[in-house]
């Protein structure tokens, strides 16, 4: 971030006028990209060994900035459950690196890693992973006691205004098994985020959910990202999802569609992926919606 000074400085420069006097001059505007929040560099993962080897990611670089929601799309098995692991700090590549706010995500070492997923990085997977035994408001007041350090009250207090957000201030008493999927899948959601994440990932969070709750779940995503600046990535299938992107990358074979061939953009190829044909096609962002 520039300090304002240092911004509105840059805009107004003063500068001398005859000999005495300032005048204040208006620089040509300057258009800032924000820094990307995360950045997969020539990214490899396989599975297996010998001939059950299967290579899910075969140098996958990619860019994602803070504000925005973006959808990871792509057929069955072409690689995105894995893709979003590897960025997201729960996957160590074969080869590739990742940024994270500005940190170098697989040199970290364990305990600074876990450090970091805690403070930053939130997650919502399909299965809810809820506690059995917990209610909705005690889902979210346990990420904010044992995570941050929140007294019962501070945790109470914020657990029901994500609550009310999302709609669910009369179910927060309820536990998973007396809630329905979608009222489960809002809670899920309620827990990632009621610790104001900086990136959160996603993966197929409304495949489960018939369109009226999946609705209310990508709203939910959008906002995380416009209104509080937090990256989004989200896998999914469903193309009701892309008007809701900022953008929408396509993963074909373990490649972006665009990826140019690792080869062939200068980095060595890890000598085990040497005998797999990666040529890369089309644009790489498939979608760019300019109205968000
Ligand atoms: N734990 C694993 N062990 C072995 N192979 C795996 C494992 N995880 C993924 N794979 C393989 O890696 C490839 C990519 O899988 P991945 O789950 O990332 O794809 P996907 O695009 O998310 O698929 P889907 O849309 O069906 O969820 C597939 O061929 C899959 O079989």
């Amino acid at each position: 971030m520039i300090p304002l000074s240092r911004y509105l400085g840059r805009l107004f420069r003063a500068e001398p006028h005859g000999s005495d006097r300032l005048a204040l001059r208006a620089a040509p505007a300057v258009v800032c990209k924000p820094e990307p929040a995360l950045k997969g560099e020539e990214l490899f993962r396989s599975f297996g060994t010998g001939d059950t080897r299967s290579y899910a990611l075969k140098g996958v670089s990619a860019d994602f900035r803070p504000g925005e929601l973006n959808l990871l799309m792509g057929p069955s098995g072409s690689g995105k459950s894995t893709l979003l692991a590897v960025l997201s700090g729960l996957l160590r590549p074969d080869a590739g690196a990742v940024g994270a706010l500005g940190r170098s995500v697989w040199q970290m070492g364990e305990d600074e890693m876990e450090r970091f997923r805690l403070r930053h990085c939130s997650y919502i997977f399909q299965g809810y992973n809820l506690f059995p035994a917990l209610t909705a408001r005690e889902q979210l007041e346990i990420v904010l006691k044992w995570g941050e350090g929140c007294s019962a009250r501070e945790a109470r207090d914020r657990a029901d205004r994500v609550l009310g957000q999302l709609g669910l201030s009369r179910k927060a008493h309820l536990r998973p098994a007396e809630m329905s999927g979608g009222e489960k899948q809002r809670v899920a959601i309620g827990r990632a985020l009621v610790k104001n994440p900086a990136l959160v990932f996603a993966d197929e969070p409304t495949s489960a959910l018939d369109w009226e709750n999946g609705q209310q779940v990508i709203n939910l995503l959008t906002e995380t990202a416009r209104e509080r600046g937090a990256m989004v990535l989200v896998v999914t299938h469903d193309p009701r999802l892309t008007s809701y992107a900022d953008r929408v990358f396509e993963l074909a074979d373990g490649q972006l569609e665009s990826e140019a061939a690792p080869a062939a953009s200068g980095s060595g190829l890890p000598r085990e992926y040497e005998h797999l044909p990666l040529a890369g096609h089309g644009p790489r962002v498939r979608l760019y919606n300019p109205d968000h």
